[in-house]
């Protein structure tokens, strides 16, 4: 080679490219080979009717995967691109295993199709009650609404009247929260309950004497044993909706000593991860 050729970039680039593009071609057919094999596990699952009765979702289990994988994600690839690859794969297999599909309210279908992937069947409705009418219905397998927002008026206020547990919340979207993002933006509804993982947000839905204040409310939860992390209201002041650590069941203990609230477990989700920047950028 003449030596030219080590220092005149334009000279050596194409060896370079040339193998670089070999090296992307062996990386993608690896990929290739385990996208493959993994969606064949998951159609195997199904058809052994390991994925029968709408077991197929498992929202829990997704955030595992998701938390897992973003616990040991390094280097220069952005955490929320891995986030929504791993969504578009995982939602895929859910949809090999079983028919999916969603309702959302309108103004939310970014967010139901950056957690259920771009093929998912969805269909959008005008108002919370009409998206809860269509997953009754069994129109669709969730219901996407946006997430309780403090003094709503009452019919945006779904979670007010939600059926649980016929209905309940079982996750979070998007799960993995933009920086300067606290709160989810979107809610899932089943008709099922949320598997839970090691850290997880119970919601508790409380009927409020019309004298009875938000710091009354705080206190009498916290003297539960139900410390919440944030409590909103309805807009009528009637309503409230406590977010707490873990998931709460209806026979909760706990809840015996808040019987003058009529406390009603409604669901709960996986905590969101957070999208901190990379530790080391080595
Ligand atoms: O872990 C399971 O139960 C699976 O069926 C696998 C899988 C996945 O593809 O990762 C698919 C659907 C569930 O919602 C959760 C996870």
């Amino acid at each position: 080679m003449p030596d030219s050729a080590l220092t005149d970039p334009a000279a050596v680039q194409p060896e370079a490219l040339a193998a670089a593009r070999a090296e992307f071609d062996a990386i993608d057919d690896q990929l290739h080979d385990l996208l493959m094999r993994r969606a064949g596990l998951s159609a195997g699952l199904a058809a052994q009717g390991m994925k029968a009765s709408g077991a197929s979702f498992r929202p829990g289990r997704e955030a595992m995967i998701l938390r897992r994988l973003l616990g040991r994600h390094r280097g220069p690839m952005p955490r929320a691109a891995i986030a929504r690859l791993w969504r578009e794969v995982i939602a895929t297999s859910l949809r090999q295993q079983s028919a999916f599909s969603v309702a959302a309210l309108g103004g939310t279908e970014h967010l139901a199709l950056g957690h259920f992937g771009l093929d998912t069947p969805m269909r959008t409705h005008a108002t919370p009650s009409r998206v809860l009418a269509a997953l009754s219905a069994g129109e669709a397998t969730v219901a996407i609404l946006p997430s309780p927002a403090d003094g709503e008026p009452l019919a945006d206020a779904w979670w007010a009247s939600v059926e649980a547990p016929r209905l309940q919340v079982v996750a979070a979207l998007p799960f993995l929260l933009r920086a300067g993002q606290t709160l989810p933006s979107a809610l899932v509804v089943a008709g099922f309950a949320a598997d839970a993982t090691p850290k997880d947000r119970g919601l508790i839905r409380l009927e409020r004497a019309p004298n009875t204040s938000r710091g009354a409310l705080v206190s009498a939860l916290a003297a539960a044993g139900l410390p919440p992390l944030r409590v909103i209201l309805s807009a009528d002041g009637m309503r409230g909706l406590a977010e707490v650590e873990g998931l709460i069941q209806p026979g909760d203990p706990r809840l015996a000593s808040l019987s003058a609230l009529r406390p009603h477990p409604i669901g709960g989700f996986a905590e969101p991860s957070l999208d901190e920047p990379p530790l080391e950028t080595l």
